[in-house]
């Protein structure tokens, strides 16, 4: 494993009231981040929070409407060949080439980043041992299941070698078993020492794999911090669950005074003493309608955005 300081190395990624507008709509509004070098940061939230509008504007697809973003320290604005050049990145949607198999669709895309001659067979055969994929190499890409397109779509974003990997959505529409190796693979990449960005829907996937992270909403930070810093000032650290959001319920949790959330099928109460508030709520509304546990990112989300993921 490589250890890396990061203490003193200048920022990955530096927005300064970082803007976007499409026409009326404000999809960016003003946010500051900083990622450091060699963390894995996470930008979460819910439907049009800004998240790829955000990523997009990282790896040089679209410009900034105001604001400062600085991308391994280089001006979006003014430098987006170079920055380009030392960046992966692997988009929502899967756009590998189908006419082409596994090995020509990375040989086709390595010539983008001028690496030809015998440099591209030995990466291409690399990266495809990386990922345990070597074996199909010579498969076309509808032969490939959902997780192996996900990881062949990875891999290509790395031919460059970049310092800053940008993942959008990583994993959404796989299947569990996909989604671990997708993560096994991030966190192998992150050894490597490359930063990493990435969207997700997934709590337990930022909760997983990030260091630190931003929950969007509205095109606004409304938390950051790392996982475990979240859980603890938003949430504490356990969560009785109640299985209905009806009226009544609702008007006796506020009647108790507990700090709690409701869905539109459950409600969450959040609590440092997770054995008494179970007793409690226990004692009113009956054990089959309880469930305690610890607290999440899932409860950080519900809380400061007011949506659950899960509905
Ligand atoms: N090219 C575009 N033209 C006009 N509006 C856009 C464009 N791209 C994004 N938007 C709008 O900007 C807002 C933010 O969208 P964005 O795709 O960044 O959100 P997101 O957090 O990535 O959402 P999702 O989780 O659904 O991918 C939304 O209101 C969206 O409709």
């Amino acid at each position: 494993m490589t250890s890396v300081d990061s203490s003193t190395a200048p920022p990955a990624i530096r927005a300064r009231q970082l803007t976007k507008n499409f026409g009326e709509t404000a999809a960016v509004s003003g946010i500051d981040f900083d990622v450091r070098p060699h963390e894995c940061f996470g930008l979460l939230g819910p439907n049009g929070a800004g998240k790829t509008t955000t990523v997009r504007m990282i790896h040089c697809f679209i410009p900034p409407t105001a604001g400062l973003l600085e991308v391994l320290g280089l001006d979006v604005r003014r430098q987006p060949s170079r920055i380009k050049a030392r960046l992966g990145v692997c988009p929502q949607e899967n756009n590998l080439d189908p006419d082409l198999n596994v090995w020509d669709n990375l040989r086709v895309f390595a010539r983008y980043f001028d690496i030809t001659g015998p440099d591209v067979e030995k990466r291409c055969e690399e990266l495809l041992h990386f990922i345990g994929l070597y074996h199909r190499r010579k498969a076309a890409i509808e032969e490939l299941s959902g997780g192996m397109k996900r990881r062949l779509m990875m891999i290509r974003s790395l031919l460059n070698k970049p310092e800053l990997l940008i993942l959008d959505e990583p994993t959404t529409g796989l299947d569990p078993q996909a989604r671990h190796q997708i993560w096994e693979t991030i966190i192998q990449v992150k050894r490597q020492g490359t930063s990493v960005v990435l969207t997700t829907h997934y709590m337990d996937e930022a909760e997983h794999l990030c260091d630190r992270l931003l929950i969007m909403d509205q095109g606004r930070i409304v938390q950051e911090g790392s996982p475990r810093q979240l859980v603890a000032k938003n949430v504490g650290r356990h969560v009785v669950e109640i299985s209905s959001a009806e009226p009544p319920v609702v008007r006796a949790l506020r009647d108790m005074h507990l700090s709690f959330e409701a869905s539109a099928t459950h409600c969450y109460v959040f609590t440092e003493d997770g054995v008494a508030a179970y007793r409690l709520l226990v004692d009113r509304f009956g054990e089959e309608h309880c469930l305690l546990r610890m607290a999440n990112l899932e409860d950080v989300f519900l809380k400061v955005t007011g949506r659950d993921l899960r509905d």
